[in-house]
């Protein structure tokens, strides 16, 4: 026995002394560059694809291979990944959102020349360098991280290297050459990559997927190191490495044995999913979603009717043409469940070829046990969908790079754990739907079934929904102060990712005959991202042209062709535009209203109507206060409305913010907060808006606790607020965004309230239908003040509102607070410009060190 667990703890101390290798290679780069490099695998596998080449094919010495491999290879690959890919997005500030897509097209394209090059099978003579002794390989990954670990901590390099990453812009200044420290921590992240590479292959397929995938999952050592530690990075390894070999000893009964084997065969993955869901610390929260699309009109109808006829085309073929046709509709319908998910809402989901496998295997386990083949598809799909909002719940709360790591560990967990496991599909069968088991009628009713999901996508992105994604994706803050309830939509969005995937997956399957869990890779699933991405994430036409595109070059003669095309063009994001927006585009149409427009097309001034800032106030609110200026005709003080009790914020590292501040805002007046850089304004502001929780204390509103209340509930009760650093929506138009405030705010059942808000704002006119995107930030500030009243809120926080707006621009903005006072409002306004708040405050509270002093 005692041997039996000597000899797993050194089998186990071999795979995680790969492992280790792995997490120092992501670390570093990671510390270096900033970037969560998923490509590394791939690295791997081609160094260890080049390393056969030399010594199997070419039969070069294993030593001069080996050099050749390690020293120029691996760090070459690294270079020019450096200077290629990550360095310009770097100077072009891309946010971890591209540099992640980026990471994925490299992952893709060096997959697709792996293919190319050496064809999609599997290797089994690669040469082995260090000998299946698994203290060897311990001793060279410990070695490794000991000279890692010096190098950063006693040389000039490690010096550099630590100053780049406390504080790059500083280290910049102070003379430190970042791109040369970020072009050594590729050359060595690959470095260990391509030494990975070489030590495995020997001991599994190589091949151009299993390694890169495998790879992927050990991202969990570096997830759970924090992206910074070492010493924990390794220890990480060695550790779920020996657990791993442990745990195959256990041979659980019982019909969850075959599963619980499966989960302690692939602890890496499990690992990679708790880490993910459980750690803090990795992505961070802020503007990472993907980047909004840039917004270019709608496409000429006649684009659409190309499209039909060419998707009617195959409806004239045969044999295996028409064959092959068939995946396309059905891949359609995968892809588009990312333009709703990762396109309108901006989500990284790299999960949907598992959405897609269980659809097929839903389907094929109903129609297994009788059930007729369409109806076995209808409830596949919500099946899937529940699965989708199982396992959409734990990810939504996480953000960016933390979000992408969750949802492609789901993935690889679906189809480790489930679609290629013997228990789950041994003795499935998959067939067509009675009436359709020829290829052209069930090509027919794929199309039916893709022109319905089209449409339904269709009618989300123009309505309410639509909107609110795009909110979401532009702006998640501002979305979430808009009242659009960001935790719901998200969740929405992946169901309906997840539905949509198991649609396509359950047709791919019927189409194939037979449910192939290759077809649902999680590498295929990355490869379906890029291509999407590529296109134009945000496109109807992206879903049809990316299907067409992978299906046709898959069947090609060169396989992997699409890959690589695909992988190249998303490993140049950010630098080519997604290629949907090279097709002519119609220019936004004009409606009626537009007559009012001044010619200039420049937005009208700010007005106020002679019946009140609202124009029309509802009866509820019983508005009928003259306007009147605010200063010396104050109202009598009323009873506070909203009321923040005691209020104490310390941040970390002791800072008090706020201490033990009281603030009382009543209806019909204009409450200024001044105060120097640092007071505690901003942190006071946050905590009545709902965006900071108070440590102590209290906030009420008309007698009653909210202070646990979300930030888009707080808009839904009647509180909007605006941001010291614009919140726009740049790919709505000005109506739009203004629109979306009135969805989501206080009275969601007054369209008119738009209306009243644009004319309010002068924003009636043309600009009504500009992208956001378009203009300057004067009318950008009142846009989003537009968006805060069209919702008919009774209380207002504003944050510096006068910030970048002219002399003639911010007398108005007066004008309009003070009538907004007068028609009943609560006005709270944090703001520099003493001449506006001399103008237009009932009360002005000093602050100073976190306490109200006046
Ligand atoms: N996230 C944070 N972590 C740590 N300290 C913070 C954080 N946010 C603010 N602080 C600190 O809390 C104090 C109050 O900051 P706050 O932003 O509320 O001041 P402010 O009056 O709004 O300043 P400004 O006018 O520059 O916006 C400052 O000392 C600031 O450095």
């Amino acid at each position: 026995m005692a041997s039996l667990t000597y000899e797993l703890t050194l089998a186990g101390l071999a795979v995680g002394s790969a492992a280790a290798l792995t997490g120092i290679g992501l670390v570093v780069t990671h510390r270096a560059t900033g970037v969560l490099n998923l490509a590394h695998g791939a690295v791997a596998m081609i160094c260890a694809y080049v390393l056969r080449q030399l010594v199997v094919v070419w039969h070069w010495p294993l030593p001069l291979g080996a050099l050749v491999t390690l020293l120029l290879v691996a760090p070459g690959i690294g270079l020019v990944l450096d200077r290629a890919v990550f360095r310009p997005l770097a100077r072009r500030g891309a946010n971890p959102a591209r540099t992640l897509v980026a990471s994925i097209g490299v992952f893709v394209l060096l997959v697709g020349a792996a293919v190319l090059l050496w064809g999609p099978g599997a290797q089994d003579d690669a040469p082995v360098l260090l000998g299946d002794d698994p203290w060897a390989q311990l001793g060279a990954v410990v070695t490794l991280a000991c000279l890692v670990g010096a190098a950063t901590r006693w040389t000039r390099f490690g010096r550099e290297l630590r100053a780049v990453i406390d504080n790059r812009p500083l280290a910049v200044l102070s003379g430190i050459d970042a791109d040369r420290v970020a072009a050594a921590g590729w050359a060595f992240g690959s470095f260990t990559a391509g030494l990975t590479g070489v030590l495995l292959a020997p001991y599994l397929r190589l091949d151009p997927y299993g390694m890169p995938l495998l790879v992927v999952e050990v991202i969990a050592v570096a997830v759970i190191a924090r992206m910074r530690s070492l010493p924990v990075a390794v220890a990480a390894a060695l550790a779920i490495g020996v657990a791993q070999a442990q745990l195959t000893r256990l041979h659980p009964e019982g019909w969850a044995g075959p599963l619980l084997q499966a989960v302690g065969a692939n602890l890496f993955v499990v690992a990679l999913l708790v880490a993910a869901l459980v750690l803090p610390g990795i992505g961070g929260k802020g503007r990472d979603a993907l980047p909004p699309p840039v917004r270019s009109g709608r496409l000429p109808g006649g684009v659409w009717l190309v499209v039909g006829v060419l998707l009617l085309l195959p409806l004239g073929f045969a044999g295996s043409d028409l064959h092959t046709a068939i995946q396309v509709p059905a891949l359609a319908v995968i892809l588009l469940s990312l333009v709703v998910v990762a396109g309108r809402g901006g989500q990284i989901a790299l999960g949907q070829a598992a959405y897609a496998g269980l659809g097929a295997l839903f389907t094929a386990l109903l129609t297994t046990r009788g059930v007729p083949g369409l109806v076995a598809l209808g409830l596949a799909v919500p099946l899937v969908a529940a699965v989708g909002l199982l396992t959409g719940r734990p990810a939504i709360r996480r953000h960016g790079l933390a979000l992408a790591l969750v949802t492609l560990a789901t993935g690889v967990a679906v189809s480790r754990f489930v679609l290629t496991q013997p228990y789950a599909t041994a003795g499935l069968s998959l067939g067509r739907p009675a009436g359709f088991s020829d290829d052209r009628a069930f090509y027919a009713l794929e199309l039916l079934v893709l022109a319905g999901c089209l449409a339904l996508v269709a009618a989300l992105r123009r309505g309410r929904t639509g909107r609110a994604l795009a909110a979401l994706r532009d702006h998640e803050p501002g979305a979430e102060a808009s009242g659009v309830p960001v935790p719901r939509l998200k969740l929405l969005a992946f169901v309906l990712g997840a539905a949509l995937a198991a649609l396509g997956g359950g047709l791919l399957g019927m189409g194939l005959r037979a449910f192939e869990p290759e077809a649902y890779d999680p590498v295929r699933g990355l490869l379906w991202f890029a291509a999407v991405l590529v296109l134009g994430a945000d496109s109807l036409l992206t879903p049809l042209a990316a299907a067409t595109l992978l299906v046709t070059l898959d069947a090609g003669p060169h396989a992997g062709a699409a890959a690589l095309l695909l992988g190249l063009l998303a490993a140049l994001t950010g630098r080519i535009p997604p290629l949907m927006n090279l097709l002519p585009r119609k220019a936004p149409s004009r409606n009626a209203a537009d007559g009012e427009a001044p010619p200039t097309g420049r937005p009208a001034p700010l007005s106020i109507s002679s019946t009140g800032a609202r124009g029309n106030p509802g009866p509820a609110e019983g508005r009928t206060h003259p306007h009147r200026p605010a200063r010396g005709h104050a109202p009598a003080p009323a009873p506070a409305r909203l009321h923040a009790h005691h209020l104490t914020v310390t941040y970390p590292g002791g800072v008090s913010a706020l201490s033990d501040v009281t603030l009382r805002l009543a209806p019909s007046r204009v409450t200024a907060l001044v105060g120097p850089n640092g007071a505690g304004k901003s942190t006071l502001f946050d905590c009545l808006a709902g965006t900071l929780r108070p440590h102590h204390g209290r906030v009420t509103l008309d007698g009653t606790d909210i202070t646990s209340r979300a930030a888009h509930t707080r808009t839904r009760l009647g509180i909007a607020r605006t941001f010291q650093r614009l919140a726009v929506f740049p790919s709505l138009t000005v109506e739009e965004n203004v629109r979306l405030g009135q969805e989501q705010g206080r009275i969601r059942t007054d369209p008119a309230a738009v209306e009243r808000s644009l004319r309010l704002l002068g924003l009636a006119g043309r600009v009504r239908h500009e992208p956001a995107a378009d203009l300057p930030t004067g009318v950008l500030r009142r846009v989003e003040l537009a968006r805060a009243l069209a919702g008919q809120p009774h209380t207002l926080l504003l944050d510096e509102p006068a910030a970048g707006l002219d002399t003639a621009e911010t007398a108005a903005l007066a004008r309009i607070l003070a009538a907004l006072a007068a028609d009943g409002l609560t006005v709270l306004v944090v703001e520099h410009d003493l001449d506006l708040v001399a103008g237009i405050a009932h009360t002005v509270h000093t602050m100073e060190g976190g306490r109200i002093v006046s």
